[in-house]
């Protein structure tokens, strides 16, 4: 859920925001028109040069056909009518390469994935326009069947909203904040083309841009400091907060027991669920302590402006908390069976339970972060030796 708010919700609250502000701001903004006209035309092919570099193909086919549509529009600003003529069919063609664009996944631009997504592209072009022409040659027919369409032109909000579903639903299932760029994109063509006046295309191109980029850098930022498997920050990140720590803090390692015992009886899949869930417990202490995946099922616990004494409360709670925990093995079975074997395998769910030694030191004046994560993994020695499934300083 936490993740849903993060990836989802909060990008889109953002855009959102950044649209009232700006709209509010609009007099500010009026006198920069002329640069803000020609910012999408650096920015786009920027944007897109960056997500090829970064392997985001989604994002960067996104920049080049805004880019085009961006220039065209650009070009053609004189001649409104044949603006106006094509708006329909460029509107839809653009919402079903984004829907499409949101149901499939990243992959390498000069590949065969890249010729199929540019025939793709080609068929939302060729469907547009058939879709297009089909109600503009049956308004009448559909008008009568489908009592809500007020006028002809409102027909357009049929395959608008059914690639809104779409796209809304594989939000939901693939959180990611490149699905979510897509929706938030999906959302800006919109504005472009139900409320033409109320910003013009390029601050919205630009807001495109800017969320492609911005989305780049924080997926980069979380593949080079987040543990893929827990979520916890990763190594790179402990040393990164090493570097803003005061002369007193506490550092406490922190290793499940019997863990290739585990793996072998219960397999590395289950080992993996035990970790993300030992994680889980992990990140949730208290007093502070800012927990990292260290490696392997190794631990790292930094109390910043602690002494050890002052930590080992914290630690013996979540310790507890961890042998408490009864975990439930999900049926593999049961992700893939029908009906019936779902109901079986919730009778055969088995449940099991880890334990975790802590090992915690003091940082010492005159020696540094090394030293106290040397000291730390002689006291979590000390817990081994002593049997286990306890803290020591
Ligand atoms: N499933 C899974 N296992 C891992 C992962 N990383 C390390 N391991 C396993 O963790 C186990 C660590 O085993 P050991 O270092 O021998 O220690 P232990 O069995 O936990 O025994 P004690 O630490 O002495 O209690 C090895 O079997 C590794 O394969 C991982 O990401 N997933």
């Amino acid at each position: 859920m936490q993740q849903r708010i993060k990836l989802i919700l909060l990008p889109i609250l953002l855009t959102l925001i950044s649209l009232v502000i700006l709209k509010l701001a609009q007099d500010q903004w009026q006198s920069w028109r002329s640069i803000i006209r020609d910012l999408p035309l650096w920015l786009l092919p920027i944007t897109a040069v960056i997500a090829f570099q970064f392997n985001r193909s989604r994002l960067a086919y996104l920049s080049f056909l805004f880019l085009i549509y961006y220039a065209v529009e650009r070009s053609f600003i004189s001649d409104s009518q044949l603006l106006q003529q094509y708006a329909q069919p460029v509107f839809i063609t653009g919402c079903l390469i984004l829907t499409y664009l949101s149901l499939i996944k990243d992959r390498i631009l000069f590949s065969i994935f890249g010729l199929i997504n540019l025939v793709a592209i080609i068929i939302c072009l060729f469907v547009s326009a058939l879709l297009v022409h089909l109600i503009n040659n049956n308004t009448d027919q559909l008008i009568n069947t489908l009592p809500w369409v007020i006028t002809p032109e409102d027909l357009v909000f049929i395959p608008w909203f059914i690639c809104l579903s779409a796209i809304m639903i594989r939000s939901i299932q693939d959180v990611t904040l490149t699905t979510t760029a897509t929706a938030i994109s999906f959302l800006l063509w919109s504005i472009e083309y139900f409320q033409p006046m109320l910003f013009p295309s390029a601050m919205l191109f630009i807001i495109v841009s800017t969320i492609y980029l911005l989305s780049i850098l924080f997926d980069s930022y979380a593949l080079a400091y987040r543990d893929e498997l827990t979520g916890l920050p990763s190594r790179r990140a402990l040393y990164n907060l090493v570097l803003s720590l005061g002369p007193k803090y506490t550092v406490a390692m922190s290793d499940i027991d019997h863990f290739k015992k585990f793996n072998d009886t219960y397999g590395h899949d289950v080992g993996d669920q035990v970790l993300k869930l030992v994680s889980s417990k992990l990140s949730k202490i208290s007093g502070g302590g800012k927990v990292f995946r260290y490696g392997g099922e190794e631990f790292t616990i930094v109390f910043p402006r602690k002494s050890a004494e002052e930590t080992l409360n914290h630690l013996e709670t979540v310790r507890q908390t961890i042998e408490d925990y009864q975990i439930i093995l999900r049926d593999e079975k049961r992700k893939k069976g029908d009906k019936k074997s779902r109901s079986q395998a919730s009778n055969t769910n088995k449940t099991v339970s880890v334990t975790i030694s802590i090992g915690a030191a003091n940082k010492v004046r005159g020696e540094n972060f090394e030293h106290a994560l040397k000291q730390a993994d002689i006291a979590l020695y000390k817990a081994k030796k002593q049997g286990r499934n306890q803290v020591c300083i």
